[in-house]
């Protein structure tokens, strides 16, 4: 099973420039979340930040007993091996072809003999769906395919916490959607914390069992994914709704002047809570569903009442566990 990533009170600036302050929240173990926010919010710095390649000035980040942003190097170092990480592009190495890539942490971190780390490769390019593709170099394959071979990359070493930093960037509907269901499959085959930061509406909907948001160098929520996709704050709806009357505008956010000329937020429809994204057939229930249920249960009464009537609507007809409350 992944393992739980505890962020406390991390506060992260660049010069005079702060990025966000006092950020808390914990990824639940094995669970699929989501961070969202604007341009320029500092999504990217956050995840850098939880793998101890950027330092906070304050707070801490706790993966199985060290503190990303404060232990000592060796143990960050040793810690961040628990880690996959996918960036926007893939990060290939243009010159090698994807098996050399996708072979690369092997050779560089294990001692594994060559059969060892052909057999793992062949094994995670057969879960991204690349199969066939391993002799192609990155220029050779669509921006999508290159997205799976990242992801390959990131699998090799048996992570317990995937970041994903905007996978869906570049990608049309369709492969977007494709990529969502590799992930939700991945989830279900290897248990791995997972938390994927992107723009995407459909995403965000659809797939994680938590979601954040950053906004004005702040966690405006982080939570079930009920609390956001059901949230009344006008940020979040506007973001959710993709409406361009709201406080957020081009430069991240408006000032007072312009959001009054603007009026009153529209109280428009939020987005329909659609049903979570399933893993495809044949591989089962993800071992995270029935932790989720049990832990979202315990802090249904702490939770807002709109998020409490999506939940009971969720989990309403099924059993309640004890220690549960769903009247
Ligand atoms: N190493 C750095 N030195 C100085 N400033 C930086 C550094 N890295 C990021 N920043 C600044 O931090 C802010 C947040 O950047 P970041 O890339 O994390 O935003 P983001 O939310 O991921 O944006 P997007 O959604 O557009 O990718 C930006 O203003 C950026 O210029």
């Amino acid at each position: 099973m992944g393992i739980e990533v505890k962020v406390e009170g991390l506060t992260k600036s660049f010069g005079k420039q702060q990025i966000w302050q006092d950020v808390s929240l914990t990824l639940p173990a094995g669970e699929v979340s989501v961070m969202l926010g604007p341009s320029g919010t500092g999504k990217t710095v956050f995840l850098k930040s939880l793998i101890g390649l950027l330092k906070p000035e304050h707070g801490r980040v706790l993966v199985d007993g060290v503190d990303m942003a404060r232990s000592p190097e060796r143990d960050i170092m040793e810690a961040r091996k628990l880690f996959g990480l996918m960036f926007q592009d893939g990060a290939l190495f243009g010159s090698m072809n994807l098996f050399d890539n996708i072979a690369f942490p092997l050779r560089e971190h294990t001692k594994k003999k060559e059969s060892e780390i052909r057999r793992i490769v062949m094994e995670r390019i057969d879960v991204v769906g690349l199969l066939g593709a391993e002799g192609k170099l990155p220029g050779e394959i669509s921006g999508g395919m290159r997205k799976r071979a990242g992801l390959a990359r990131a699998l090799v070493l048996d992570p317990q916490i995937i970041l994903c930093d905007e996978p869906d960037s570049g990608l049309d509907p369709v492969r977007t959607a494709f990529l969502s269901q590799l992930l939700i499959d991945l989830n279900t085959q290897i248990d791995a914390t997972m938390l994927v930061v992107t723009h995407n509406l459909d995403i965000a909907a659809t797939m994680p069992d938590n979601m954040g948001m950053l906004y004005r160098r702040n966690l405006v929520t982080f939570g079930p994914r009920e609390v956001l996709l059901t949230s009344e704050e006008p940020v979040v709806r506007q973001f959710l709704t993709a409406d361009v009357v709201g406080p957020i505008g081009m430069s991240e956010e408006k000032d007072a002047a312009t959001l009054a000329a603007e009026g009153p937020a529209k109280s428009g429809a939020a987005r329909e809570l659609v049903p979570q994204l399933q893993p495809s057939p044949g591989l089962g229930e993800r071992a995270a569903v029935a932790r989720r249920r049990e832990r979202v249960l315990k802090m249904l009464p702490s939770l807002p009442e709109t998020a409490q009537a999506a939940i009971r609507a969720t989990y309403g007809s099924e059993p309640v566990e004890q220690g549960a409350t769903l009247s």
